[in-house]
């Protein structure tokens, strides 16, 4: 079964386009963990303790894996941990933000689909399609392409004009990324899905992507801690073709520093839950 097609699957079994983030900081870990908060098994315990909690309102984990590469090679075995507690019902976005030659980028699609085992991954569209097919080659999985992003330093690059070239009109850099994927998603070579990775932060600019991108799925990280509205979301970027998965970390994660931690996570998922409809 295509990406695409798990992923409608798992939005259908949980009725969530709600995805958790997985940014684990040993300093905010809570009161259960306040003896051992350093030691990176305490990293995966407190997640693998939020897999459990919020699992029947959302329909996906997104561990970013710098979270947990911090930590040195017990951070990311914490990780191998936490990806391996992800139930099979629920789909995995390793949020590893590659970029590189083709060459390399095979290894990095190696070691992230094959190794890690995620079912899609986040990746930087800088170096070109040469850096974004190798993703693509691998059947059943997906590859979510930074577009229009959430952070304030979005618009120095990903707002300006770039020249008409053949059938692509002059437009923002963003734009003509997401006309890029498109394309590369259709390549004779692609086996695997294609998607935005697009702020929630920039609603505005969500909408002018769904018109670009009809059907492609969007990931949408922004709401909750960085202030993005769920509901300018759903009104902005969903449509029958294209699904959207909605990125919430740090308002989920540390809901509250107690020891109701888990519960307090598996409230506030439930209510991005509610608000994405
Ligand atoms: O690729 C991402 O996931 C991403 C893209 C983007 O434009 N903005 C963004 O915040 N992210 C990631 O989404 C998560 C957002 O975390 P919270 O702000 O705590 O919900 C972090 O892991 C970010 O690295």
């Amino acid at each position: 079964m295509s990406f695409v097609q798990r992923l409608r699957t798992a939005q259908h079994a949980f009725a969530s386009r709600v995805c958790v983030g997985l940014d684990p900081v040993p300093e905010r870990l809570p009161a259960p963990f306040a003896d051992h908060r350093t030691d990176p098994q305490a990293l995966a315990d407190f997640c693998i303790a939020i897999i459990e909690a919020t699992a029947p309102h959302c329909c996906a984990y997104k561990p970013n894996l710098a979270f947990f590469e911090a930590q040195g090679a017990a951070g990311y075995a914490a990780l191998e941990s936490v990806i391996e507690a992800i139930p099979n019902t629920h789909l995995c976005i390793a949020d590893a933000k590659r970029g590189d030659i083709g060459h390399t980028a095979r290894f990095y699609a190696r070691g992230l689909f094959d190794h890690l085992g995620a079912d899609a991954i986040t990746a930087a569209p800088y170096m070109g399609r040469d850096s974004i097919l190798p993703f693509l080659r691998t059947p059943e999985r997906g590859v979510f392409v930074l577009t229009r992003t959430s952070n304030a330093g979005s618009a120095d690059l990903q707002e300006c004009p770039i020249d008409a070239k053949g059938d692509l009109p002059r437009e923002p850099v963003y734009q003509r990324i997401a006309r890029l994927v498109q394309r590369w998603s259709a390549h004779p070579e692609s086996e695997g899905d294609a998607g935005l990775v697009v702020g929630a932060t920039a609603p505005e600019a969500l909408a002018e992507l769904r018109e670009v991108c009809p059907a492609l799925p969007f990931l949408i990280p922004g709401v909750g801690a960085q202030g993005g509205d769920a509901s300018a979301v759903v009104d902005a970027a969903v449509t029958n073709d294209g699904l959207i998965l909605v990125n919430s970390s740090r308002s989920i994660i540390y809901a509250s520093d107690g020891d109701d931690f888990a519960d307090a996570a598996a409230e506030a998922a439930a209510e991005l839950q509610a608000a994405l409809g």
